[in-house]
């Protein structure tokens, strides 16, 4: 299956429910600080929603509810590995998106036969505090080099003016944020990324 090159990331199911009608086919689900049953009701939501509009929806994080739940994909950052059941992730059939920053981390993901590698954040990211400041878009292209046929998603500080260069760079998949979240007319972003990464 071919991914999408454009990956919104949403912290609520009602953010799906307005931007999968837009034509966004691959989400993720990033849910932080909410209650857990608060969180495995919006995981359902999010499914269902995105079943109707034949998106892939990846779930952050809750990789227990994204089982019992029969989802497709999960993304686990390098923490999230620590503590995850592969094991049963995989006898599941989900397909795993995990996250990279260094040399350390990309070696051991690839040894998981991961589904997608995450690179962040290539640009400075207001989101979340970081120990990285930015990779800059040669290392898009080294880390591209390293992956081969694995898809390569850019993420951090991502821009609908960003997306070709992290593209150009080598980069599959571009992945963002608050480009759209804090934009002032957040569906015209998403019409604008679209239009540039089809
Ligand atoms: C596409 C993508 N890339 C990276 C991340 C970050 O995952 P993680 O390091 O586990 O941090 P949190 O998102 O859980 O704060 C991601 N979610 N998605
Ligand atoms: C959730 C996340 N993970 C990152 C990583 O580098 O692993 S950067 C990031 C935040 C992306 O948000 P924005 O598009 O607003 O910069
Ligand atoms: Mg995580």
């Amino acid at each position: 299956m071919t991914l999408d090159r454009f990956y919104p990331i949403f912290d609520h199911s009602d953010w799906l429910r307005r931007m999968l009608p837009l034509g966004v086919k691959l989400v993720q689900l990033r849910i932080k600080d909410q209650p857990d049953d608060a969180v495995r009701d919006q995981i359902a939501v999010s499914r269902e929603l995105c079943r109707d509009h034949g998106a892939v929806l990846v779930v952050n994080d809750y990789w227990q509810h994204a089982i019992d739940l029969g989802c497709e994909w999960i993304h686990l950052g390098q923490e999230d590995l620590d503590d995850a059941d592969l094991k049963a992730i995989r006898k599941a059939g989900l397909k795993l998106g995990v996250s990279t920053h260094d040399d350390d981390e990309l070696e051991r993901v690839l040894a998981m036969d991961p589904d997608y590698v995450a690179l962040g954040p290539v640009y400075p990211t207001i989101l979340k505090k970081m120990k990285w400041y930015q990779q800059g878009l040669p290392r898009v292209t080294e880390w591209k080099a390293r992956v081969g046929d694995i898809p390569l998603v850019g993420i951090g500080g991502m821009s609908v003016e960003r997306a070709a260069g992290v593209l150009e760079a080598g980069a599959d998949i571009v992945s963002a944020v608050t480009d759209i979240t804090l934009n002032s007319d957040p569906e015209a972003r998403v019409r604008a990324w679209i239009e540039v990464t089809r």
